[in-house]
């Protein structure tokens, strides 16, 4: 059974189709990304798989149809958009705030991020003295807590310099080997080539395989 089937997903706001009967199927496992230009639905696709928005269609977890108000079927690390952190704490303490919602989390697993996305050395800094591209490693960080079975990122690479892309590349990769799925939405080509399983291209709201 795929761990994601989308049967004709649509969104349509005010008579304009921004998600146009959207069918896929993702495997456990893989590494999917969804490429495409700015505004063409990328970020909408992974909020309907999410159930974050309401489409027509159906979209399945594990076979079972994802129904509004109910609770996501499988643990899911998150990060679209801008990253949710607490602005008063530090990436430490946001990391830590979050491991007491999941299974299983330990600080061992805590410092490791913090490590993977150089962060350690934020020490005593306050989220809100954080850089652009800080707050995007922490973001990330916080999606990759607990290892869950799916992580769902939304152009990760975006503020990273080359170096951190490539520490994300080999994180990415460790996860998925112990066993995470990947959703990616991206724009970043060469990081593209280096993570992606599959490739989706994603064109006015509309989802073909590469
Ligand atoms: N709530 C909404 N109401 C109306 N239009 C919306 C809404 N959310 C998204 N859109 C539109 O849907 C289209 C797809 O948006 P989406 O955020 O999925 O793009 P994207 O491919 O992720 O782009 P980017 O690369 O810029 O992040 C855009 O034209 C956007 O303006």
């Amino acid at each position: 059974m795929s761990l994601i089937e989308l049967v004709k997903v649509s969104k349509k706001v005010k008579g304009q189709t921004l998600l146009n009967e959207v069918s896929l199927t993702i495997e456990g496992g893989e590494i999917a990304v969804f490429e495409g230009i700015n505004g063409s639905g990328k970020t909408l696709i992974l909020k309907a798989i999410l159930g974050l928005i309401k489409t027509t269609g159906q979209v399945k977890i594990k076979g079972q149809v994802l129904k509004a108000g109910e609770a996501f079927p499988v643990q899911a690390g998150i990060m679209i958009e801008s990253p949710s952190v607490i602005e008063e704490f530090t990436a430490k303490k946001n990391l830590a705030l979050l491991a007491k919602l999941l299974p299983s989390v330990n600080d061992v697993q805590i410092n490791q991020l913090l490590t993977q996305f150089e962060l350690p050395n934020t020490g005593s800094k306050r989220v809100r003295k954080f850089s652009l591209g800080m707050r995007q490693k922490l973001g990330i960080a916080q999606a990759m807590l607990g290892v869950s079975e799916l992580i769902i990122l939304d152009e990760p690479t975006n503020a990273l310099d080359a170096e951190s892309v490539d520490n994300l590349v080999e994180y990415i990769h460790q996860l998925n080997q112990q066993g995470s799925t990947f959703l990616i939405a991206s724009y970043d080509r060469e990081f593209v080539a280096q993570v992606a399983t599959r490739k989706f291209m994603v064109k006015a709201g509309q989802v073909n395989e590469a």
